[in-house]
């Protein structure tokens, strides 16, 4: 379809010399281009410069400073601010859409609805039902190799054709660089975002490509929020700026963070990680019912591995739940390959990825229940208590962990009351149940019943916890104590995950 598209210029140029006197083109010689809309339709491709004029109006109206002509067009569709940004990179002017139309403005699939929306690198803006646009900005820093002189790509014209920005002389190489440091990118500069890897109650997850180097990611999409505590705001900057320094192999990396506008009122936080690719531990968990010993041990010793790094590094993860432990599983490629560990027949190796470290506090509340409605919370009772705490409560949420692995369902359950779950934890009242444990060692028994221990200082830290003799195959029969197996009312037993799921 014909995009019959036109700025005042080519307009006035046409048919009305009034417009040409009151209205002059919109691009000036001398204004700033913030950025631009271009058409990619094959054989149609457009560009549109955009200056930084404080506003510009896109509709059907001669009055218009970009004119389209479409019969969806409404004569003024929608205008576009533009305005400075305190973002936590720094000051930026971006470009502030307000839709106006009858017939809708859409971005990126989804209509505005007389609202505002402050537009990202890369965002597909959709007049009407057909008037299809690219949005970019036109000094994109971390896109241009060092030594590119970013002023030779302030292209003036419209002509559609996208020209390759020129070498600089190498005088102008400090000043770009400097720049380069100044401008800061926004994750939309910086990376293209793909398809939905997953979503949560705080955010939605989704695969980015870094545009420089190709490297694949997780970025995680916080839901938008008040753009009201710009304390808030530093606050997650700089914590996340201590999470990024962590690297150990079973700790999901942090590899950046932004918080960006979305309007005027909305910001949004992303946090990009280093992507994992088979899923989590509790979709195994459901799929498997419960995991054999040997599995549940070379599992949770990476586990504790993990949470000993982020312990030595003073770090809680806060949030220790089969949800938050992702795994990159090496499959089989052919028959003899020499297995590395306890895993299933197709499966050559498992890695244990621990997610969300350390950000809890950033999504609210420590979560009380499951994405299962009804299932216990792996939360320690000093936690539920809200008094003062340590470290310690990952340990409580790794023994609750381990117990499930094991069995398939929690150690702390309404249906196993009265009393209540809540007190259950309180009172660290839990029992392992037959037949269910029957054919489980003492020896991981011990490990549990050291772990949900309610008196923090007593419970076993992660040190004590890798060192316990379940670990080492020789020292296994060691233990002497007398685990409470319980024989329970069929009834009472709780439901497995596996079972819940499929109700
Ligand atoms: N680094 C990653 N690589 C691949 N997939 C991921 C990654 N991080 C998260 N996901 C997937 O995205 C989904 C949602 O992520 P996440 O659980 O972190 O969101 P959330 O809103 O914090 O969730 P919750 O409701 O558990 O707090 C999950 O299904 C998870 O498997």
């Amino acid at each position: 379809m014909q995009h019959s598209i036109s700025t005042k210029r080519e307009y006035a140029n046409e048919d009305d010399d009034v417009v040409k006197r009151h209205q002059p083109h919109l691009a000036g010689k001398t204004d700033e281009i913030i950025a631009r809309l271009i058409n990619l339709i094959p054989g149609k491709e457009q560009s549109i410069e955009l200056p930084a004029h404080p506003v510009i109006s896109v509709g059907r109206s001669r009055h218009c400073d970009i004119i389209l002509k479409e019969a969806d067009i409404s004569t003024i569709h929608c205008q576009l601010y533009t305005i400075q940004m305190d973002l936590d990179r720094g000051n930026r002017k971006m470009v502030n859409i307000v839709d106006k139309s009858r017939n809708g403005t859409f971005i990126n699939g989804n209509r505005l609805i007389k609202r505002d929306y402050i537009l990202k690198n890369g965002d597909r803006i959709v007049f009407g039902k057909s008037s299809s646009f690219l949005f970019k900005y036109t000094a994109i820093p971390d896109e241009v190799e060092v030594g590119v002189d970013l002023t030779a790509s302030k292209f003036n014209n419209n002509d559609g054709v996208f020209k390759k920005p020129q070498m600089a002389a190498s005088s102008s190489q400090s000043s770009l660089k400097k720049r380069l440091k100044s401008r800061p990118p926004s994750v939309f500069d910086k990376y293209l975002i793909e398809k939905e890897l997953g979503s949560g109650h705080y955010a939605t997850v989704k695969e980015g490509i870094n545009k420089r180097t190709g490297e694949v990611v997780a970025i995680k999409i916080f839901h938008p929020q008040q753009n009201d505590d710009h304390k808030k705001s530093n606050q997650f900057r700089e914590e996340t700026n201590i999470l990024m320094r962590v690297h150990h192999p079973n700790i999901v990396k942090l590899l950046d963070s932004f918080v960006e506008p979305v309007s005027k009122a909305q910001i949004q936080k992303y946090l990009v990680l280093e992507k994992v690719d088979d899923g989590e531990l509790f979709d195994r968990i459901i799929k498997k019912v419960s995991l054999r010993q040997e599995e549940t041990k070379a599992l949770f010793n990476q586990i504790l591995e993990g949470i000993k790094h982020l312990h030595s590094q003073n770090i809680i993860h806060r949030d220790i739940k089969p949800e938050n432990i992702l795994l990159n599983i090496t499959r089989r490629r052919y028959p003899d390959e020499k297995q590395l560990g306890p895993w299933d027949e197709d499966e050559i190796d498992i890695q244990v990825k621990i997610a969300d470290f350390g950000l809890a506090k950033f999504t609210g509340e420590i979560q009380f229940t499951n994405t299962l409605c009804g299932t216990p919370s792996y939360v320690a009772p000093e936690v539920l208590l809200k008094s003062d705490y340590s470290s310690k409560v990952d340990m409580w949420s790794a023994g609750v962990l381990l117990y499930v692995c094991l069995c398939g369902f929690p150690p702390f359950s309404d249906s196993l009351g009265p009393p209540s779950m809540r007190d259950q934890i309180l009172t660290g009242k839990f029992a392992f149940y037959s037949p269910y444990w029957d054919d489980i060692e003492d020896s991981v028994l011990h490990l549990v019943t050291n772990l949900l221990v309610v008196n923090s200082d007593v419970r076993f830290s992660v040190i004590e916890a890798m060192e316990h003799p379940w670990f080492k195959k020789s020292n296994s029969n060691s233990i002497s104590m007398e685990p409470n197996r319980l024989q329970i009312d069929q009834g009472k037993i709780p439901k497995t995950y596996s079972e819940l799921s499929k109700v």
